[in-house]
């Protein structure tokens, strides 16, 4: 039995498949267990709901619940059989897409400053564009991020690490799409991937920080770097990821060094050692310390060229790209 859940769904078509026997057998049943059955969805959410090697028993149970669900208790006269799978085919293409375009670098390399300019020379030439940051302090996960790296609470080195995941993992999906049952209190939620979907309609993401800082500053601190890179498996892999090359003791004599956790200089130089060893072709590096002006220039040139790409098909694909 497969153990990682995005393992468990074929990722590489376009159709959405439902098991609306089983899913409707225990809502009917159980409607207090609605929201729980989205939930667990929610958490194996990709382009097929149905685990192919999980166990039969609760299926058949799912489909039996199902047909007595619907045909003794409710005497529902629907206008399908009750086990059944709906394929929806996305009607999005793949081919003509948005870039997953990721800044990393140490603490005050100048990601925030330049995801800005960035953000703002797209928009303007008319790019569908947005501009995204982890950790995504807004969120619940977030603000124990924030509480911690602002010293104001402690948390083993390794839940801190699950946080920081977990926050970039809660930004994936998005319940918005929901499919009418034809009856009235009966709904069927379809996980939708929010970076995906975003990507696969044509916006560009600038995303300051992702996997790559979770793992490089975890590993700084002495975790396993395969232990690190596990729970970011099935995360999208970035299309471009700039890395803007700053000396530690450089960034640390930049405006507002020190206010948070992390921004020590002996520990930082662990961090971009970290750095190295994560690096990989989808990669490229800019000297952060150039004026911000020419940084931004050079940003352009590498972030064009790979929204051309993307434009013209580049698949999508999942973290990790080399093997843990
Ligand atoms: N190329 C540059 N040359 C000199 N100073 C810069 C440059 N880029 C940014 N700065 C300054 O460095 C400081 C940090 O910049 P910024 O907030 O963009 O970095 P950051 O990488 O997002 O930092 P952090 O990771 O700590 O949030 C700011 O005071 C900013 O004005
Ligand atoms: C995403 C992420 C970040 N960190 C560290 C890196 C920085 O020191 C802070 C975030 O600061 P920022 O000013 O908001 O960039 O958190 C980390 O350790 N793990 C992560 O996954």
């Amino acid at each position: 039995m497969a153990t990682n859940p995005t393992s468990m769904f074929n990722t590489s078509s376009n159709v959405l498949s439902v098991n609306i026997g089983t899913s409707i057998g225990s809502m009917v049943r159980r409607p207090q267990m609605r929201r729980t059955l989205k939930v667990q969805e929610t958490l194996f959410s990709n382009r097929s709901f149905v685990p192919k090697t999980t166990s039969t028993f609760p299926r058949k149970f799912g489909t039996w619940a199902a047909r007595f669900s619907l045909k003794s208790s409710l005497d529902l006269k629907l206008p399908f059989k009750p086990l059944r799978l709906i394929h929806m085919e996305n009607k999005e293409s793949s081919s003509s897409r948005g870039a997953l375009i990721v800044l990393e670098g140490l603490d005050r390399c100048g990601k925030t400053s330049q995801s800005g300019r960035l953000y703002k020379y797209l928009e303007e030439q008319g790019h569908s564009v947005e501009s995204w940051r982890f950790p995504d302090r807004n969120t619940g996960v977030g603000q124990m991020i924030s509480s911690y790296l602002a010293n104001q609470s402690q948390l083993d080195d390794h839940a801190i690490h699950l946080l920081f995941s977990a926050n970039r993992w809660e930004k994936r999906v998005s319940l918005v799409h929901w499919i009418d049952l034809f009856v009235s209190e009966l709904y069927l939620s379809i996980p939708v991937s929010l970076m995906e979907e975003k990507l696969k309609s044509g916006t560009t993401l600038i995303v300051d920080r992702y996997s790559y800082s979770g793992v490089a500053f975890s590993y700084a601190k002495g975790l396993d770097i395969g232990w690190c890179k596990a729970p970011e498996i099935g995360l999208l892999a970035p299309d471009l990821v700039v890395y803007l090359d700053i000396s530690p003791e450089k960034a640390a004599e930049r405006g507002g060094y020190g206010d948070e956790r992390y921004e020590q200089l002996e520990f930082q130089k662990k961090v971009a050692g970290s750095y190295l060893a994560l690096r990989d072709s989808s990669w490229k590096v800019i000297d952060a310390t150039l004026s911000i002006e020419d940084i931004e220039k050079k940003l352009r040139e590498v972030v064009l060229d790979c929204m051309k790409a993307c434009h013209k098909g580049k698949p999508l694909s999942q973290l990790w790209p080399s093997s843990v």
